[in-house]
């Protein structure tokens, strides 16, 4: 919620006044190098810092007459308007020390003065001050709003410079930048903020007006002026102007324009008269516009450039940010109470829509009824036979703005009729809470009575296009719909096909007939268990995949014979010797994990297959309890042999049959070990789940219960940090 505030007044601000700020920010890149310019010329003395007024004065009235002001400017040029023994008067660069012309003061660069009026008043006089004045605020409070939301994305204060995460280019640069640039771009709106507060008196301009007692005002000691002590004590660098007497009377003396105060001295005997320090307005204006125009520094000025340079990348780079948000809407062909597929969306950035329009069109294609929308707009399908939830997740594992009412909803709006649900989540592995949201969804939706699991919760990491056809190829099966243009709409390569021939096909002699079979690949590849076998029975789109248990350099496959089932039955009808095509798809997520020192490994029936591989491929020396369900005993004859040459690298096998005996299911052996469990999740082991959807709810539910009561946190904590790895159908 929070996020979305400062998101909305961020972008607020930005629309409000992009068009000024363009204006603001060409006009200041231009004029920022009027002082690089001004700076390159070659007026400056060279040991000006050291030099004081009292070297100075005996060069200047040793060449100049009627000398009326002697002024230090921006760039540490020296100017005196007098007139030189030549007769000439008006302004002249002075070397300090010789009092030597070093040129004319010539007049203002006019196209220079031009672009200051646009920069400063867009040549509306007092409106267009007044506006250029707002500009400058609303450039504060955007640079604040995004530091706000860089300190969200970035999770803390601290992490601020932390590295960020590379998204896509316009977002990435928009927050790098934005870091980098960040107190230049909030000097340069505070400072022309201040600069307006003072044009519109505000801020009071400071008058300085001397009174001097000219009773008191003394003659003697005369003393020269290169002796006088504030002439001796105060140095070129510090001083803006100064004004000579205007004849040699007593009453007449010098004003002394200084960087903080301003004085008189009297210019016989060299005593300060008055005065009168600035007033902290007056510096602040001041400092505002040194910082404003970078006129003391070139290097400053430089920084300016590029900052303003960068309010326009900002610009762009936001109106990226937006376009591709905005384009995450959709037209329905169906109203949501038409639709029997309903496609719920969860994003930040408009990405996550890419893949849910994908398979809305597939769906729209095949004649279906599909509804396309956003997670918080969750409510009551009337007609809903099916529902996909495809969800980003974001901040410290959060939800998206457009789902953050969704586990409320769901609560309050109970579907009418039994509705098949599917989660996709979104997410990436370069945050520590992989996930972490679609989790939650999923976990909610398998507690409501009328949802009912297609398929287990598939994620995608970085938006990856191969991770998110297989779940849609698998979904595509389950509901017998064609996948025809969704490779060319999300740009996924073709599949790789390899050759494998049948080296052992075991038949249970059980009435439920599953098999093992094992396959031999023609050619080396690299595989682990937990992979998957992707085979294509008919020759046509249709695919069935199968999990990989790894034995030496084969594949092994364990499957249950289904009545009337395409790939169990072409599985089942190969003999020994035949050659297929498959082709073998990485699944990472339900890898062996490298370093838990606690693996419980959970299945159910064919599920048994990939934790037969694991055993297979590593050696001891890791905590492994491993809880396998079956029938009866002789559904599990099947895997007993290969089971048994591993009992040593198990610290405990567990089985449940559920027909026989004390009829139990894994869940039931669980419970048990529930201590262990929870020892084993809170010293970060890991619970690898193989089998049917329905085991998998009924465990993830105990996990949860188990985790709030005793942990006070929920199972998808532990999912999201890659505690909890399933694989199943
Ligand atoms: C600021 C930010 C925070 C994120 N936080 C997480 C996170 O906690 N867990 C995660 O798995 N992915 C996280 N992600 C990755 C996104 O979920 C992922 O990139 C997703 O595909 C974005 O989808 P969208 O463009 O539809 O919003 C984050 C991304 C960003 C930009």
């Amino acid at each position: 919620m929070t996020i979305s505030i400062w998101r909305y007044s961020h972008l607020a601000l930005a629309v409000s006044s992009f068009l000024f700020i363009t204006l603001a920010s060409v006009t200041g890149i231009i004029l920022s190098f009027k002082p690089i310019t001004e700076k390159t010329q070659s007026y400056k003395a060279k040991n000006f810092n050291q030099l004081t007024i009292a070297q100075v004065v005996p060069a200047l009235t040793k060449n100049y007459t009627d000398i009326i002001e002697v002024s230090v400017d921006y760039n540490q040029f020296m100017v005196v308007d007098a007139t030189d023994l030549n007769d000439n008067s008006g302004k002249f660069y002075i070397d300090p020390l010789t009092g030597k012309s070093l040129g004319k003061v010539g007049k203002e660069n006019e196209f220079f003065q031009w672009i200051t009026s646009l920069h400063r008043s867009l040549f509306l006089h007092q409106l267009g001050r007044f506006f250029v004045g707002l500009t400058s605020f609303l450039l504060f409070l955007i640079a604040t709003s995004g530091t706000v939301l860089i300190i969200q994305r970035q999770r803390s204060l601290k992490r601020f410079f932390s590295k960020i995460v590379k998204d896509n280019f316009a977002q990435y640069y928009h927050v790098v930048l934005g870091r980098l640039l960040l107190i230049p771009i909030i000097l340069i709106s505070v400072t022309g903020t201040i600069m307006s507060l003072k044009t519109f008196e505000v801020i009071k301009e400071q008058k300085i007006s001397h009174k001097i007692d000219f009773d008191a005002i003394k003659s003697n000691p005369e003393k020269k002026v290169t002796d006088f002590d504030v002439f001796k004590n105060t140095k070129l660098a510090d001083v803006q102007s100064i004004e000579f007497p205007f004849s040699e009377d007593v009453e007449d003396y010098f004003t002394l324009k200084l960087s903080d105060k301003e004085i008189t001295v009297n210019q016989l005997t060299g005593e300060v008269l008055t005065e009168k320090p600035y007033s902290k307005a007056k510096l602040l204006t001041t400092l505002s516009m040194d910082l404003h125009t970078g006129r003391t520094n070139a290097i400053w000025a430089i920084i300016l450039a590029i900052a303003s340079a960068n309010i326009l990348f900002f610009i762009y780079s936001g109106f990226v940010i937006w376009w591709k948000r905005r384009s995450s809407q959709v037209k329905n062909k169906y109203k949501f109470d038409q639709a029997e597929f309903i496609i719920l969306v969860g994003s930040e950035n408009g990405t996550t829509f890419r893949f849910a329009k994908a398979i809305h069109q597939q769906l729209l294609k095949s004649g279906k009824t599909s509804f396309i929308g956003q997670l918080n707009n969750y409510k009551v399908f009337p007609k809903a036979k099916q529902l996909i939830v495809l969800t980003a997740t974001y901040g410290l594992g959060d939800a998206p703005t457009n789902s953050s009412k969704f586990i409320s909803l769901l609560e309050k709006y109970k579907q009418l009729n039994s509705v098949q649900f599917s989660v996709v989540a979104f997410g990436s592995h370069a945050y520590p809470d992989f996930c972490k949201f679609g989790y939650e969804v999923n976990n909610a939706l398998s507690h409501q009575d009328w949802a009912k699991p297609l398929l287990e919760i598939h994620t995608v990491n970085d938006r990856s296009p191969e991770e998110f056809t297989k779940w849609a190829t698998l979904w595509a099966q389950t509901c017998d719909v064609e996948l025809t243009s969704l490779s060319k709409l999300l740009e996924t390569k073709p599949v790789k096909m390899q050759q494998f021939s049948v080296v052992e096909k075991t038949v249970s002699t059980n009435a439920e007939t599953s098999f093992i079979i094992r396959l031999s690949p023609k050619k080396r590849m690299r595989f682990t268990s937990g992979d998957l076998l992707a085979i294509y029975p008919a020759n046509d789109y249709r695919e069935r995949q199968y999990s990989i248990g790894r034995m030496g350099k084969d594949v092994q496959l364990s499957v249950k014979l289904h009545a009337g089932g395409l790939g169990s039955g072409f599985l089942h009808r190969l003999e020994i010797g035949q050659v297929l095509n498959a082709s073998i798809i990485k699944n990472e997520h339900f890898h062996f994990p490298s370093k838990a020192k606690t693996v419980i490994m959970i299945s159910n029936g064919t599920g048994i297959a990939p934790f037969l591989g694991m055993l297979d491929q590593h050696s001891k020396g890791r905590n492994i309890h491993f809880y396998c369900g079956f029938r009866n005993k002789l559904s599990f004859e099947l895997y007993e042999n290969a089971l048994k040459t591993e009992l040593d690298k198990l610290t405990k096998l567990n089985v449940a049959y559920s027909r026989e005996g004390e009829k139990q299911y894994v869940k039931d052996l669980l419970t048990k070990d529930a201590a262990l469990v929870l020892k084993a999740l809170k010293s970060d082991g890991v619970i690898m789940l193989c089998g049917s959807l329905s085991m998998q709810n009924d465990i993830i539910e105990w996990l949860e219960i188990l985790c709030q009561r005793e942990e006070n946190r929920s199972i998808s904590y532990y999912q999201s940090h890659g505690q909890v790895l399933m694989d199943c159908y």
